[in-house]
């Protein structure tokens, strides 16, 4: 038996779609164009590709896309000062500021002086808080993409195990929010959990967000349970040339489709939905800053 696999990429293109169309018809009643502001810091060859992409999709949504590329050497305060601006700039709705940043600037410091409002990787104390309280704040786009994926397959998740492996500001610890309000019971496991396997054993929806290549095996799977994977590890692949990489999840793929009722990729499941709910999120920052509606696309 294989289980469903989640076709995140497909998901991604349609939702895409949809909010292009929804750009279009802001433009056409409103005369509004949303705009989207990503900071690039440094050199990072995986997130100049991340940058790349998401100016990219940005505009084939109909969105402004605005690039400020960086170098290593940026102060903290000349970041902050770059922010500012950004705060203050009508033209922009959603500011992301790509992690990880250099070491000598202090990541949490930059990401608190974002407007809450603009905050469209929602990861500001405020919409950290909104979205603990169900108060509608900006949700962080790795968790959200995840539980649109979830909900591809399942629409009621009330009364579900869930498990969460891995307790991260950016995709644990939203991820687990996310799955509370859609009442299901839910545990943050991690790297001091007793008895990692028979905790995972247990859930009907098993989310793995640790970063630690293949390490959830399949017998650590309820059979047919649904399984997210959010990691994206390049490791060694000989087998492709010598010095090549190939990019794995958190679960040993092979293993685990043949026990789970639906299962992610890696690539191709959670990874698209990252950018696609970035501009799901740089579209209803723009509405809520215009008063405007919002609703799902
Ligand atoms: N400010 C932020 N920084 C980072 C975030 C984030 O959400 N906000 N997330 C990650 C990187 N990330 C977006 O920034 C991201 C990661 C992966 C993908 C993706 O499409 N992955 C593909 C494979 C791509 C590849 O071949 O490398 C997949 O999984 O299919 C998109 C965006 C860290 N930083
Ligand atoms: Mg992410």
């Amino acid at each position: 038996m294989t289980g469903t696999i989640i076709d995140g990429k497909a998901f991604a293109e349609g939702l895409r779609q949809r909010i292009a169309g929804r750009v279009a018809e802001l433009g056409r009643v409103h005369g509004v164009q949303p705009g989207l502001a990503v900071v690039l810091v440094g050199e990072d060859p995986a997130s100049q590709v991340y940058v790349r992409n998401k100016a990219k999709q940005t505009v084939e949504a109909g969105m402004r896309s605005f690039e400020h590329r960086l170098p290593a050497t940026t102060s903290e305060a000349e970041l902050l000062a770059l922010v500012a601006r950004l705060n203050a700039d009508e033209a922009v709705d959603g500011i992301l500021v790509q992690l990880p940043l250099p070491p000598h600037v202090n990541a949490q410091k930059v990401l608190e002086a974002i407007d809450p409002a603009k905050d469209v990787d929602g990861f500001h104390p405020v919409n950290v808080g909104r979205v603990a309280t169900g108060g509608g704040g900006l949700v962080p786009c790795t968790p959200l993409g995840s539980l649109m994926l979830i909900k591809s397959v399942r629409r009621d998740l009330a009364g579900l195990d869930a498990v969460v492996v891995g307790r991260s500001n950016i995709v644990g610890k939203p991820m687990a929010q996310l799955l509370l309000a859609e009442s299901c019971t839910v545990t943050v496991a991690h790297s001091r959990t007793r008895d990692l396997p028979g905790v995972c054993r247990r859930a009907d929806v098993l989310v793995a967000a640790v970063g630690r290549p293949q390490m959830i095996k399949g017998d650590w799977v309820k059979p047919g349970a649904i399984v997210i994977d959010v990691g994206i590890n390049r490791v060694p692949a000989p087998e492709l040339g010598e010095g090549k990489n190939r990019l794995v999840g958190d679960v040993a793929y092979a293993e685990a489709s043949a026990v789970a009722g639906a299962i992610t990729p890696v690539p191709g499941g959670v990874g698209p939905m990252t950018i696609a709910c970035l501009l799901h999120n740089t579209l209803e920052s723009c509405c809520r800053r215009r008063g405007l509606p919002f609703a799902a696309p």
